[in-house]
């Protein structure tokens, strides 16, 4: 959690533990617990301690018993959307990399999106400014949106799971009720899946079966997979990781400005809590990218955007590492705990003298400048 200790002493003191080895006998003198989405947080770690509010620096609260929180009266805060970006570049540069080796190219295909929140809608807006075919799943947001609207027309799952050559996911967690996404991919739905698909999972592990998926792949079906999540993690399944296409350990929202985000998400919302508002500049804290300055000389197009995409983060290194210490005891969490820097597309400033390469940049989400 950057910048945890710094922000959060102005409030008091600050004690540091392992997100996996929080206990409640360690918690008897903390007023408040700030986690990442490795600590379950419910009655078992928090009934008869004096916890009164709990943040998680996550987009995802899956791993929070908000309704046990509630009827304790304990205060909860989560980072909504702090780490979308990072999200949607992973899946930018998994996509190039998966239409390199499949010979594809990215405007030829549909890509469905399921889950249309922070992270599914920038996904498809970003999309859309390079010209790709979209299709969205999201029940609950289709309930509330008027049938007749033309800007968002929201699929049914089985039809888009029909209809998109690529499958990407980017739901919460849910076990249970009318959004259940608990095995959304199981089975039935892989064995009716037509051929040839590519499924790119950066939600949660058992969002897809991960049982299921192993089978599918086993039998050879065409089907590709993009998996950042996994069922169980941290000791992963191995061979499921042998069968996918890129393998990555749950890093999909670690750029260095997603995480930063979700700790001031969560120190703005103690600080309220304390009602001691506080306001900082999270531009002045982070520090300036290692390589910030990239000249293109040439007009932008599909081959120079993958260069360009894969040169600020290219998702092959994270895969090339899982497979080097995954069969490693810790080695997942090792790779999490000392991730190389990653820093988001904005914070590379391209300078291009063509007015349209520039303007697509800066929708993708670069800063530009004229040369
Ligand atoms: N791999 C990683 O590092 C990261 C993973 N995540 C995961 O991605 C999830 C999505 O993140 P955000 O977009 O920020 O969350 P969000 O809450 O903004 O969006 C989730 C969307 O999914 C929709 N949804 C709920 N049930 C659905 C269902 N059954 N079918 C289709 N759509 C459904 C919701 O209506 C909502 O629009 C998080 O809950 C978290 O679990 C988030 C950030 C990083
Ligand atoms: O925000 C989420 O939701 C995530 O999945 C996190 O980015 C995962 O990171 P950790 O909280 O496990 O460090």
């Amino acid at each position: 959690m950057p910048y945890a200790e710094t922000l959060f002493q102005r409030m008091g003191e600050v004690q540091l533990i392992r997100g996996r080895e929080i206990t409640r006998e360690s918690l008897q003198q903390t007023d408040a617990l700030m986690v990442r989405s490795v600590t379950p947080v419910g009655s078992e770690l928090l009934q008869g301690t004096p916890i009164q509010f709990v943040g998680s620096a996550t987009a995802g609260t899956d791993h929070i018993d908000i309704s046990w929180l509630n009827q304790q009266k304990i205060h909860f805060s989560s980072a909504a959307g702090c780490n979308a970006i990072a999200v949607v570049e992973y899946v930018f540069s998994a996509l190039f990399v998966m239409s390199e080796r499949q010979g594809f190219c990215l405007q030829d295909k549909t890509v469905g999106i399921i889950g249309v929140g922070h992270i599914g809608s920038l996904l498809y807006q970003r999309l859309n400014a390079l010209g790709v075919r979209t299709l969205l799943c999201d029940p609950p947001r289709a309930s509330q949106t008027p049938v007749d609207d033309p800007v968002l027309k929201f699929w049914p799952f089985e039809k888009l799971v029909n209809q998109a050559d690529i499958l990407t996911f980017h739901t919460p967690l849910n076990e249970t009720g009318l959004y259940k996404t608990l095995h959304l991919v199981d089975d039935d739905v892989l064995a009716a899946l037509p051929e040839n698909k590519i499924l790119i999972n950066t939600c949660r592990g058992k969002v897809i079966d991960n049982r299921a998926l192993l089978k599918a792949l086993e039998r050879k079906k065409k089907l590709r997979a993009v998996l950042d999540v996994w069922d169980p993690e941290p000791e992963i399944c191995l061979k499921l990781l042998a069968l996918v296409d890129i393998g990555t350990p749950h890093i999909a929202g670690y750029t260095l400005e997603g995480k930063a985000r979700g700790t001031f998400q969560i120190f703005s919302a103690f600080s309220q809590f304390l009602n001691q508002p506080q306001t900082i500049d999270l531009n002045a804290l982070l520090a300036s990218a290692d390589f910030n300055l990239i000249q293109l000389n040439a007009e932008m197009n599909p081959g120079r955007l993958k260069q360009l995409i894969h040169l600020v983060y290219d998702v092959r290194r994270d895969d090339a590492l899982l497979r080097k210490k995954a069969g490693i005891k810790g080695g997942f969490d090792d790779l999490r705990k000392h991730y190389q820097e990653r820093r988001e597309w904005s914070s590379f400033c391209v300078e291009s003298h063509h007015l349209e390469s520039r303007s697509l940049l800066q929708k993708l989400g670069f800063s530009v400048s004229s040369l």
